[in-house]
């Protein structure tokens, strides 16, 4: 089913945590909120779930408006980031809670309900542990089960949140690979809190950037990295250098007079370039600007120069491809430089 959210606000006393938000969400979409800690995320689903009143506008599953409905009437799937599973309780117990605890009218019969649970547990992969405990399930066994739980009624939407935030590094590479292929399986809609960009980014249809409440931009993860819509975005997203200038009459300048780029639409004023490490490339004659080598850094997978453009603070840094007889620049030596890839965008007021 689809999603539309009008202008949502919710206030805590002074703080926005959502301010009209509008969101459309195609059926079917596997849609990921990132943002950093307090942009609105949790608040945003727990809205659509039914878990938050908002102070105004409104929540459509379909042509249906929500807003005023219970979880319950929502029927919807929901993931803690904390296993939320009844310890007391089987995983198949578990998983046929929501299907059991319906209105007489509404419950499906035990062989139905059964069935449901086998059927759910294979779609996780683990047939075999319909009669454990939670206590005997690793962590990413656990989220597996309430993700199957969630599934169990059929929900409108999944709303799932950072349900792989408590594992460690590996084990979430790897659920969020299965979960990604579990969509294409299921084709649920499905909304993914996290604040991990690369996660939004290899799992998601489309991401939604939140800051403050706000939404900075929506797109597809290749538009999201590509083509942000703003300084944020592009900071928040994968590394990033800010390099200070000025726009003047459609032309960024900085380093004295030295780089010099068009920024046809960027208002005249204080600007920054934004640039990516791995989007600098190494000009091995003396054209393009110059910049000053400050630091050298050994990666696992590759090399970083620390670089200082004449007459600014902050370092920036490059990426260089280098091939195994390269010979590394010295410290305190200039290279040529040349952005292949960047964003101007006017300086924050501040
Ligand atoms: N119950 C509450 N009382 C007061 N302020 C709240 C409450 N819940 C959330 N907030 C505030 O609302 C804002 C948004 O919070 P929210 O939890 O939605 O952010 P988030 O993006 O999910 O953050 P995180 O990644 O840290 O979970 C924050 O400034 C937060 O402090």
């Amino acid at each position: 089913m689809d999603l539309k959210i009008r202008q949502l606000s919710k206030h805590y006393a002074n703080v926005a945590a959502l301010d009209a938000v509008d969101l459309d969400v195609a059926s079917g979409e596997l849609v990921a909120l990132l943002g950093p800690s307090g942009s609105g995320k949790t608040t945003l689903l727990r809205v659509i779930a039914g878990l938050l009143s908002p102070d105004s506008g409104r929540v459509l599953f379909g042509e249906d408006d929500a807003t005023r409905l219970s979880l319950r009437e929502r029927n919807v799937g929901f993931v803690f980031q904390h296993y939320a599973l009844f310890k007391h309780m089987t995983v198949a117990e578990n998983i046929a809670f929501g299907l059991r605890s319906r209105p007489r009218r509404r419950r499906p019969d035990k062989t139905t309900i059964a069935r449901r649970v086998e059927e759910l547990l294979k779609l996780v992969q683990l047939q075999e542990f319909g009669g454990r405990y939670p206590e005997q399930l690793s962590g990413g066994q656990k989220q597996r089960i309430a993700l199957a739980r969630a599934l169990a009624i059929d929900p409108t939407v999944l709303l799932l949140d950072e349900p792989f935030g408590a594992l460690d590094a590996k084990v979430r590479v790897e659920l969020r690979r299965w979960l990604r292929r579990l969509h294409e399986q299921t084709g649920q809609t499905t909304l993914f809190v996290t604040h991990d960009q690369e996660e939004a980014l290899e799992l998601a249809d489309r991401v939604v950037v939140l800051k403050d409440g706000r939404i900075e931009q929506v797109g597809t993860p290749d538009e999201i990295y590509r083509e942000p819509a703003s300084a944020f975005v592009f900071d928040f997203i994968g590394r990033a250098n800010a390099l200070e200038g000025r726009v003047d009459s459609g032309t960024f300048v900085a380093d004295g007079q030295a780089l010099r780029l068009p920024a046809e639409h960027v208002v005249d004023g204080a600007a920054q370039l934004y640039v990516r490490p791995h989007d600098l490339a190494v000009l091995h004659a003396e054209t393009g600007w110059s910049a000053e080598v400050v630091a050298v850094h050994r990666r696992a997978d590759r090399i970083t120069l620390e670089l200082r453009l004449h007459g600014q603070a902050k370092p920036f840094e490059l990426d260089w491809p280098i091939a195994p007889d390269d010979v590394l620049p010295e410290i305190g030596s200039r290279i040529g430089l040349e952005p292949q890839r960047y964003r101007i965008f006017p300086a924050a007021r501040t």
